[in-house]
């Protein structure tokens, strides 16, 4: 006879509380040595009505943080240039300590140029090129925040990553990628799956640790899940009836997995944490560097 267990739900809101309780500790500290606010800087252009949430979220995190925030919010016909000249302005600011720019952009505008006027020090999305090769040899500052915020997930919820085999569906530059360097950096063997990938079950039924990041609803359901697996559900769908769903069939995902995170309450609060948790380490070496140089400004001559 076999016993089988309906999986444990992980609760990305609980776990995401007490890292920010953690977070506005080292706030009010900073503050206190400093003198100042940690400020995030987020750049959102047009009124597509997620991003106005998203933003409206981020700004309310800060706030709960004890970290400042200002929004530029420009015109969907803004100009490239227009954008890329604001992202300078932050950059040289020394008062600004994370730039953020809202994704998706207008097609109009060239993501690179953008994201390669932000200030390396300042870049707490993780999205600048330097970030990214220091994500790549296992040595960064700011790494992205929502894969950031699933290992963070994996870790709090006691799941061995070394030696198991961990698939990641879905190969986009802000989740799916920088995931599977992640997971690869803490000794799994990676899969990466995408829209080209043939017979997506023969590579999940494999995972001890499956990631879907893909956005498309019940992509994965039960049957394709190995039993026992923790599966991590980043997927973000608006269904016609408002309701948010994941990429899983959560109900049939449910009796194969042993862990599974929700949607909403699963990793989207993490995401949201891990860009406070960027932000107050950017402040902090903000500080550390101002503080180092005031010593050495007040270094005597030597004789
Ligand atoms: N430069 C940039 N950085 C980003 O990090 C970024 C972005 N652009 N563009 C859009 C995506 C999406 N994203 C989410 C943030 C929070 C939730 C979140 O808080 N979700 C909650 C609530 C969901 C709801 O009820 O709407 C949850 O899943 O429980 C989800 C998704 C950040 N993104």
């Amino acid at each position: 006879m076999t016993v089988q267990h309906t999986a444990e739900i992980i609760d990305g809101n609980a776990i995401a509380a007490k890292i920010r309780g953690g977070l506005k500790a080292r706030v009010d500290k900073l503050v206190a040595a400093a003198g100042w606010r940690p400020t995030l800087a987020v750049i959102r252009v047009g009124e597509d009505p997620a991003s106005i949430v998203y933003v409206g979220r981020k700004v309310r995190a800060c706030e709960e943080a004890g970290i400042d925030s200002r929004q530029y919010v420009f015109p969907a016909d803004v100009s490239q240039e227009e954008v890329i000249a604001t992202v300078r302005e932050l950059s040289a600011a020394p008062d600004v300590h994370g730039i953020l720019v809202q994704l998706p952009l207008p097609k109009h505008i060239a993501l690179a140029p953008v994201l390669g006027a932000i200030s390396v020090e300042k870049d707490v999305d993780g999205f600048h090129l330097y970030n990214v090769g220091g994500l790549v040899i296992g040595d960064t500052v700011f790494p992205p925040c929502t894969p950031h915020g699933v290992m963070l997930l994996l870790d709090a919820a006691g799941v061995e990553i070394s030696g198991k085999n961990a698939v990641v569906v879905g190969a986009s530059n802000i989740v799916g990628k920088p995931m599977a360097l992640m997971l690869m950096q803490r000794e799994a063997t990676v899969s990466i799956c995408h829209i080209k990938t043939r017979d997506l079950a023969q590579y999940t039924i494999l995972a001890d640790i499956l990631i879907l990041a893909a956005g498309s609803p019940k992509l994965v359901v039960g049957p394709m899940v190995k039993r026992g697996a923790v599966v991590v559900d980043v997927g973000i769908n608006r269904m016609p009836d408002g309701k948010l769903v994941g990429d899983c069939d959560f109900e049939t995902v449910k009796e194969r997995a042993s862990l599974l995170t929700p949607v909403p309450g699963g990793v989207g609060p993490m995401t949201v944490t891990m860009l406070l948790a960027n932000t107050v380490k950017s402040a902090e070496r903000h500080f550390q560097r101002e503080k180092g140089q005031a010593e050495r400004i007040g270094e005597p001559e030597p004789v």
